[in-house]
C-alpha cells in the first residue's frame, strides 16, 4: 500500500480511498454510539444543519463537541455516551475536526472513519479492498495531531499485514496535546475516562463506512468477516 497522510486543508483532489482519523474524540464517540445501538450517524456540516435535522426528526439525537447547547441532546464524549441507550436511534454529529474531515472527502468512493477503537477492523476493510493508494486524513491540528497520525500509521501498517506494536502508537497518542488538554480540563463536554477510552485498541469489531445518502453523509458500522458483532 502507498499511504499518504494529509491534513484536511491539504486535500487537493478527491481520493479513491480515504481513512478519516479522529482519535480524540469524534470517531471514538462514533464507535461508542454504534456499540450503544445507534443505527446510523449523520455527519452534519454545521451546528445549524444539525439543529435543522433535529427539528425535522425530533427522535434523532443531536450531538456536538464542546459544551452542551440548547437543542442538542449529547456531547462528544465517549465517557458520557457509553451509558446512553441509543438502540435504533439516528445520531447527528457535528464536531470541530472529525466530521469536517469526513465531509471534506464525501465524494470519495470509499470513506472509512477511524480511531484506535476500530483500528483492526478498519485495516481489514482496506485489505479486502486491496487498496493501493490510501489517503489518511489526519483531522487534528492541521494534520499534525500526533494521536491521529499515530493511529493512521498503525492502521496503515496493519493493512499492509505488517506486525506493529500497538503500545508504541498508543504511547504517542497518550502524550499528544489533545490528551493533555482533555486530561487537564481545558476542553468542555469531557468525562474523566475520555482519554483512556480513546486509547482502547480494537475495542469494537466493526469498521465505520461513510456514504452519501440523499445528499447527507451517513456513517454506519461495517462488520468484516471474522469480526464479532458487539
Ligand atoms: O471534542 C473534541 O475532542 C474535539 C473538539 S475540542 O478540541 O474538544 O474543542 O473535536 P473532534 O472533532 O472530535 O476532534
Ligand atoms: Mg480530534
Amino acid at each position: 500500500m502507498d499511504p499518504r497522510f494529509v491534513g484536511i486543508a491539504d486535500l487537493a483532489e478527491t481520493p479513491s480511498v480515504a481513512v478519516v482519523v479522529d482519535v480524540m474524540r469524534a470517531f471514538t464517540v462514533a464507535g461508542w454510539a454504534f456499540a450503544r445501538g445507534a443505527e446510523k450517524i449523520v455527519l452534519a456540516e454545521s451546528l445549524d444543519e444539525a439543529l435543522e435535522l433535529k427539528a425535522r426528526h425530533p427522535d434523532w439525537v443531536a450531538l456536538k463537541d464542546g459544551p452542551l447547547l440548547p437543542g442538542f441532546d449529547a456531547v462528544n464524549s465517549p465517557g458520557l455516551l457509553r451509558s446512553v441507550d441509543l438502540a435504533g436511534r439516528t445520531v447527528v454529529q457535528k464536531t470541530t475536526a472529525g466530521t469536517v474531515g469526513a465531509l471534506a472527502v464525501k465524494e470519495a468512493p470509499l470513506v472509512l472513519c477511524a480511531s484506535f477503537v476500530v483500528a483492526e477492523a478498519t485495516a481489514r476493510v482496506l485489505q479486502a479492498h486491496r487498496s493501493d493508494r490510501v489517503t489518511f486524513v489526519v483531522t487534528g491540528e492541521d494534520g499534525q495531531a500526533d494521536e491521529d497520525l499515530a493511529c493512521a500509521q498503525y492502521i496503515a501498517r496493519r493493512a499492509d499485514g505488517a506486525s506493529a506494536d500497538a503500545a508504541e502508537f498508543l504511547r504517542r497518542a497518550a502524550s499528544s496535546r489533545a490528551a493533555a488538554e482533555l486530561a487537564e480540563g481545558m476542553r468542555e463536554g469531557v468525562h474523566p475516562d475520555d482519554v483512556a477510552l480513546c486509547l482502547e485498541i480494537d475495542r469494537f469489531p466493526f469498521a465505520m463506512v461513510a456514504t452519501l445518502e440523499d445528499s447527507l453523509m451517513v456513517l454506519r458500522p461495517h462488520t468484516t468477516p471474522g469480526g464479532t458483532p458487539q
